[in-house]
């Protein structure tokens, strides 16, 4: 297809979501600049990309809309009164209308109060409400006959409730979304007709469609609203045999992959690429079906220039059409960004600036420069501060990533691995304070030639990356974060060295270990969540020979057929939420609902770690759990699941303490208080084989602090029953260890094993499912966290760091085992080789 259908295709599958022809366009071409043209990209998952980016540019605009209020005041924009609502309605797409109606509606209440004499603020924003509302309502209608029609004609198995459902969805839609801002998903539902051939997801408005088979499947991305949690195997056709394989290709719920992931897999021989894709087969990669359609354009070469060594670069443009290029060369004649590889595998980025010529220019402080960018990248693209961006790291990323893409060919040979290794040791010596007096092959840097003259300035930044990394990228984890960065700075021809060293991770400087493997390994994945997380996780084997671990990684969790965990708004009390909560709780002076969950302060420091009282309190409720704080219920359900016969005697529950998460109704996410089970981990962590006989386990490639949020752990939500059930059934999963949730029976009393619910993340699952256990002392605590749930049946589980970790040491949880007394499943020989195990048997041997 051509790029011009392709377009059009794009516009009318928007124009069906309410976005108009012009909000598309640019945003579109933005996208297809950033992704390079690559359509497959853009055209996954029903343009999830170009919706987020639609929502994006939505929230920009509504910022834009209330300076433009203020500004009112002054005049300068008086003739927008002569615009009529048709003229905002085709600028404003319906499912932003929606969301902007339940903000705007909180914001003008306060402004209305806090600026008495704006009266034409206030003519304008009651006129903007007044047209929010009547979309709100109208959409609403919409919805509810929509919804409805599916409730009704939907003969799913996956809807063993189908009037609970309709009933729920009723009172959302039609008493609590105006009090309480639900994003409610309408425009998705708009089907026409239409089948839904893939997952749809909405970034802000959090509905996620999915059909496999011939149901379909709506909730939103707190899994709370409407219809079927997915029902993984009922779900699929009678005729069908239910076997792992499925299960494993099958999507679940709530995979919404962002990316068309790229896998590199190593197979035994690097030469068989075909190979080596056999090896990571459980993680089947995007086929580009449609791959004519993609535009094929060869990049564009620029120019011809030599390193500083003499040798040839080969000057790229990225991003730009052709007709795009012309475009811009009329108006300016320099590139903006150009990247750069040479011959020998260096990588250049350069940034070209032009401004007019002025005497005061100087060379600015490499650190200022980038401080002053990251703190505007973080406003400009709503960036979360805790998610470790930094500019670096962005250049360090488009290094790798060039790099990835550039050496996909058989050239791995050409560079023995003592050779890399002695190379990059060399290049890590954070110890040494002299600057090199030349740039060597080993050392990445990072140059800023400028020259003054009286034309245009023009600032270059140069990132140079040795050979030997672009041959042996596959080959191994190279950690460019743990290099050093020279400035050189070449003003009017003098060449001068800055004294300005940077260490790629700011002040990391304790941990000087250089992560550089062997290349004697057996596997390695370089992201096992295909780019769901927001950092790779990758995955390396250089123990032996065992085989990958087969599971569908999964964000959030996913119930298995009778699992109940959706929750109706009405049964959370107002003191248990914060419904007006929509700025960031931190910084309040008076601490909203969810602290009064951590005794009325927030679990959290202002930098997002865990208060260190809070982490302290936690570890010791569990470590002194296995004698002092048990609860006992009557009929404890985890005692009899697989014999009936048996007296059914609690051995005791542990009592936790819980963090509660402020997201549920106001849908505030990661800007309010307690900060959301995270599911982007913020640190580097890789899957490894572990040496001793544990199986997979995880660690991390940089240090983290005490208290840091590492991941959920997510998997199948499954009841006591169903999991003993499968226990009987299967016996396969031998690295396999379910968590229970089990911290509301001391209140709710007696929790029947088909209601009791545990957490199994054999199949589907997280990272986190690679935890292996540790007896006491582990670096890792789990801790409950309350999101959607108001009670305790139900509950997230984080784990979050007890110490200071450093890179390379693996992480672990207590997974709180009796090993003399086990539940339901059966307890492995611990090989924790903590002085505390409490394995006795094994401590022994
Ligand atoms: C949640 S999984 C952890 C990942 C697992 N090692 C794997 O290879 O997939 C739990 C399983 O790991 C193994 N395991 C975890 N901690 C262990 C320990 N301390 N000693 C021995 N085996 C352990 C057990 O087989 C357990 O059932």
């Amino acid at each position: 297809m051509a790029p011009n259908t392709k377009n059009r295709k794009a516009c009318l599958a928007m124009k069906k979501l309410g976005y108009s022809e012009k909000i598309v366009r640019p945003v579109l071409k933005r996208l297809l600049a950033l992704y390079e043209n690559n359509w497959l990209l853009i055209e996954e998952n029903d343009y999830l990309v170009l919706i987020e980016a639609l929502f994006d540019s939505e929230k920009e605009k509504a910022s834009v809309l209330n300076i433009l209020n203020c500004l009112y005041q002054s005049n300068e924009l008086e003739k927008m009164n002569h615009l009529s609502d048709d003229d905002v309605e085709e600028n404003e797409p319906p499912l932003k209308r929606s969301k902007q109606n339940s903000q705007n509606n909180q914001f003008s209440r306060s402004s209305h109060s806090s600026s008495p004499n704006c009266s034409k603020q206030k003519m304008a924003e009651s006129s903007y409400e007044k047209l929010q509302y009547k979309n709100i309502k109208l959409e609403g209608q919409n919805l509810s006959k929509q919804y409805h029609g599916k409730g009704k004609n939907s003969s799913s198995p996956l809807s063993p409730t189908g009037n609970e459902q309709t009933k729920e969805f009723e009172l959302i839609s039609d008493g609590e979304s105006d009090d309480y801002n639900y994003p409610v998903p309408l425009a998705c539902l708009e089907n026409n007709g239409d089948e839904y051939d893939s997952v749809h997801a909405f970034s802000e408005k959090r509905i996620i469609t999915y059909e496999r088979g011939k149901h379909k499947v709506f909730s939103n991305e707190r899994g709370d609203l409407h219809d079927d949690d997915l029902d993984l195997e009922a779900n699929l056709p009678e005729s069908e045999p239910m076997s792992y394989d499925l299960v494993e290709f099958g999507v679940p719920l709530a995979v919404i992959p962002p990316v068309s992931p790229r896998i590199l897999c190593e197979g035994n021989s690097h030469e068989n690429d075909s190979s080596a894709k056999e090896n990571c087969s459980i993680f089947p990669e995007v086929i580009d079906l449609d791959a004519d359609d993609t535009c094929t354009d060869p990049p564009l070469l620029l120019e011809n220039t030599s390193d500083m060594d003499g040798n040839h670069l080969e000057y790229m443009d990225y991003g730009l059409s052709k007709a795009e290029k012309s475009e811009n060369n009329a108006q300016d004649s320099m590139k903006l960004l150009d990247i750069a590889s040479s011959s020998r595998g260096e990588v250049g980025i350069s940034l070209i600036v032009k401004s007019s010529p002025r005497s005061d220019f100087h060379v600015p402080s490499l650190e200022e420069v980038l401080k002053q960018v990251e703190e505007q990248c973080l406003k400009s693209y709503g960036i979360i501060p805790q998610n470790g961006f930094s500019l670096l790291r962005l250049m360090k990323d488009m290094c790798e990533c060039f790099l990835v893409k550039s050496t996909t060919s058989n050239h791995i040979d050409d560079v023995g691995p003592t050779n890399v290794v002695s190379s990059l040791a060399i290049s890590n010596d954070l110890d040494s304070q002299t600057v090199p007096s030349e740039l060597t092959d080993h050392q990445i840097s990072l140059c800023s030639i400028s020259t003054v003259s009286n034309g245009p300035i023009r600032f270059q930044n140069l990132f140079k990356v040795s050979n030997q990394i672009s041959r042996s990228i596959r080959s191994m984890h190279l950690d460019l974060s743990r290099c050093k960065i020279y400035l050189n700075v070449d003003v009017n021809g003098s060449n001068e060295m800055d004294k300005n060293a940077l260490e790629l991770n700011n002040g990391a400087s304790s941990s000087r270990t250089m992560i550089v493997q062997n290349q004697h390994y057996h596997q390695y994945i370089e992201d096992i969540t295909k780019g769901h997380e927001a950092y790779e996780i990758s995955l390396i084997n250089e123990s032996n020979n065992d085989p990958l671990p087969k599971f569908s990684y999964i964000l959030k969790n996913v119930n298995y057929q009778s699992a109940y965990t959706r929750f109706l708004l009405s049964r959370i009390s107002e003191e248990d939420c914060c419904s007006k909560c929509f700025m960031d709780c931190l910084s309040a002076e008076i601490p909203c609902a969810c602290a009064g969950k951590t005794g009325g302060e927030f679990a959290y420091t202002q930098c997002g770690l865990l208060k260190e009282k809070f982490v302290d309190d936690c570890i010791s409720m569990k470590r002194s759990g296995q004698q002092q704080n048990l609860l006992y219920c009557q009929d404890c359900p985890l005692e009899k699941p697989n014999d009936k016969s048996l007296s059914g005697k609690c051995k005791g529950h542990l009592v936790r303490k819980f963090i509660k998460e402020c997201w549920y109704k106001c849908g505030c996410s990661l800007k309010c208080g307690n900060r959301v089970v995270q599911r982007g981990i913020t640190v580097k962590l890789q899957v490894f084989m572990t040496p001793d006989m544990k199986g997979w386990g995880l660690r991390t490639l940089e240090e983290i602090p005490k208290g840091a949020l590492i991941c959920e752990y997510v998997g199948e939500v499954v009841t006591v029953k169903e999991l003993s059930e499968r226990n009987r059934q299967h016996t396969g999963d031998n690295h396999t260890y379910p968590v229970l949730l089990d911290a509301g029976w001391s209140r709710e009393g007696v929790v029947k094993d088909e209601k009791a619910l545990c957490i199994v993340a054999t199949r589907y699952g997280n990272v986190a499912r690679f935890i292996n256990h540790r007896c006491s002392d582990a670096n890792l605590v789990d801790i409950p966290v309350e999101v959607e749930s108001p009670d305790h049946h139900y509950y997230h589980l984080a784990f979050f760091t007890t110490r200071k970790v450093n890179a390379m040491e693996e992480l672990t949880w207590d997974y709180g085992i009796d090993f003399n007394n086990h539940h339901l499943v059966k307890a492995f020989q611990c090989q924790c080789g903590s002085e505390f195990c409490r394995d006795r048997k094994s401590t022994k041997s």
